[in-house]
């Protein structure tokens, strides 16, 4: 897909000091005016993501550009008023009160949205007296997002935004964020590990893992571009890529990447049943099969699936099969 991008990486990388690589060899793009998951296991790399597109840290090799500047610019106050982070502390100073933080916010940022930031503390029944420090975890959340959506930013970076927030908390300010984002165009990369809660909210995917960027795309395109299929174990396999493949007694069942994303499916041999997985499963399989074959851009060949047999390398699931084309 062509941009403008939000986000556009190649072979990027970062270590921390201690010589660990975070990222490594990542190349994937976000069009602009995407909501897009940052998913993937702990410590697979996400929050480093963040931080390197928030200019917090600079990139050990390779390149990040963000709303078409690479990161390794000097970051003006016309950037920085471009670009909103909420990191997982989500740091506020807790002798202020929330009038207080708010009214910080005003100061610092030129577009500020007093109206949103307001709402959303309001819809949350905070007091502008309310202190900081005195906040539940969840509280201390909901304003640091006021403090994310007041700045009226072009691109949000939200890790793990929700995570002490509670249902409804995360139902109502998924909202807003949505409505913002529709209205002003703003790209949103959110980072959670609630993911069946995001798929009706997320437009585009990255999957993390391990310092890598395993799948990157449009979800529905990714979402077309896979079949979960099940059969007969001994019966003839249907075509494509296996990420994961189990088989109970004569049952078999898996995830296939059919072919190119939005490209047709090859029909599927006799005795086969297929359905389009949610983004959940789709991800869980990947997640289960790092030696899988998928690509990252969201293209991959389709080599021959493995044979049937290979002993299980799920500990939890001895009586199952499970293979990964290498
Ligand atoms: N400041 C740091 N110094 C050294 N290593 C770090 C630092 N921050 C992160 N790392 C390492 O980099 C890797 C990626 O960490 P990161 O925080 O980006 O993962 P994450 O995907 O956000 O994880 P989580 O889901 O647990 O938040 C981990 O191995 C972590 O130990």
């Amino acid at each position: 897909m062509d941009g403008p991008f939000a986000l556009e990486a190649k072979d990027l990388g970062k270590s921390y000091r201690s010589g660990q690589w975070a990222l490594r060899h990542c190349d994937f793009t976000v069009p602009a005016g995407r909501i897009c998951g940052v998913v993937g296991p702990n410590g697979a790399g996400k929050s480093t993501l963040f931080g390197l597109a928030a200019r917090l840290f600079a990139p050990s090799e390779g390149e990040l550009r963000v709303l078409g500047e690479s990161v390794r610019t000097r970051a003006t106050p016309e950037l920085r008023a471009r670009v909103a982070h909420v990191t997982q502390e989500k740091p506020l100073y807790r002798t202020f009160t929330v009038a207080d933080t708010l009214r910080l916010g005003r100061e610092l940022n030129p577009n500020w949205d007093q109206q949103t930031a307001q709402r959303v503390v309001e819809l949350g029944e905070l007091s502008p007296t309310d202190r900081i420090g005195a906040l539940s975890g969840g509280q201390r959340s909901r304003v640091a997002l006021a403090l994310t959506l007041g700045k009226r930013a072009e691109l949000l970076l939200l890790d793990e935004p929700f995570a002490d927030l509670d249902p409804l908390a995360r139902h109502e300010l998924t909202g807003i964020l949505l409505a913002r984002a529709a209205e002003h165009g703003t790209t949103v990369l959110i980072s959670s590990h609630l993911v069946s809660e995001l798929e009706d909210v997320l437009d585009h995917v990255l999957l993390v893992q391990s310092g890598g960027v395993r799948l990157a795309g449009d979800l529905d395109e990714l979402l077309d571009a896979h079949r979960l299929v099940s059969g007969l174990a001994d019966a003839e396999r249907p075509a494509g890529q296996v990420v994961e493949w189990r088989v109970t007694g004569r049952q078999a069942t898996g995830l296939i990447r059919t072919g190119v994303p939005g490209a047709p499916a090859e029909p599927l041999p006799a005795r086969w049943e297929a359905t389009r997985p949610r983004l959940d499963e789709l991800l869980l399989a990947h997640l289960r099969n790092p030696a899988g074959t998928a690509s990252p851009t969201g293209t991959g060949g389709q080599p021959e699936p493995p044979a049937p047999g290979t002993e299980s390398a799920c500990p939890d699931r001895p009586s199952t099969t499970r293979e990964a084309a290498a």
